[in-house]
């Protein structure tokens, strides 16, 4: 399958995640996938749940830590989102080629913040479960503007920090156990696409598949 994006860019982003831990690219996806993306989003708003803190068999919900409402997606049914996993894929090889990761799954889902919700600040790993290892977020907020508030804040090392504002468009990249962030709180409704990119201990599948 051809390329999403040249590799020249690719080596470039990798390079910025490998130095920073983090990146940031705008207009990641081409408009076309932007507007698909977006209109799903739009047409799945009435079937998203309250986001808990947690895994699956441990989930609380608790909204004074995060304030998102959450719809998982899920491949296999999410055909309308066939080029976007595409993409997905793409992202993945890249990481692995690049910056010798062994990543081999990966979970997506749509992110609503009513106006008034934020997330504290925290890091993308949860207790019982370690296997996230790259963090994916693309911002779908058109006319966003400063004073709508919604920004990702991300903490560098010596704990300064510094804000990204979750322009549509946008896609920022970095490592999930590294890189502790929050979203302060928005004025507007938020809408993100966020996915998380997955080490699976080496499995069987690996060399046999
Ligand atoms: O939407 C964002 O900017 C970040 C969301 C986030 O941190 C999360 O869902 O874990
Ligand atoms: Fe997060």
């Amino acid at each position: 399958m051809e390329a999403y994006h040249s590799v020249e860019n690719w080596l470039s982003w990798m390079d910025d995640i490998s130095d920073k831990d983090y990146v940031i690219i705008d207009r990641f996806l081409r408009d076309e996938l932007y507007s698909g993306i977006r209109s799903f989003f739009l047409s799945k708003l009435p079937n998203f749940k309250e986001a808990g803190i947690g895994t699956d068999t441990d989930n609380q919900i608790d909204s004074s830590v995060r304030g998102d409402f959450t719809y998982w997606l899920d491949r296999k049914r999410d055909v309308q989102l066939e080029p976007f996993w595409n993409v997905v894929d793409e992202v993945l090889h890249m990481f692995n080629r690049y910056c010798f990761l062994s990543l081999s799954g990966y979970e997506f889902h749509l992110a609503h913040y009513p106006s008034g919700g934020h997330y504290d600040k925290h890091l993308d790993q949860f207790e019982n479960r370690n296997n996230r290892m790259i963090s994916v977020v693309i911002y779908l907020n058109e006319g966003w503007q400063n004073g709508d508030g919604g920004e990702l804040e991300i903490f560098d090392k010596d704990g300064s920090s510094f804000l990204v504002e979750p322009v549509a468009g946008r896609c920022v990249m970095f490592k999930s156990a590294e890189v502790p962030h929050a979203v302060l709180q928005s004025h507007k409704s938020r809408f993100s696409l966020t996915g998380w990119l997955l080490y699976q201990p080496s499995a069987l599948g690996q060399f046999f598949g």
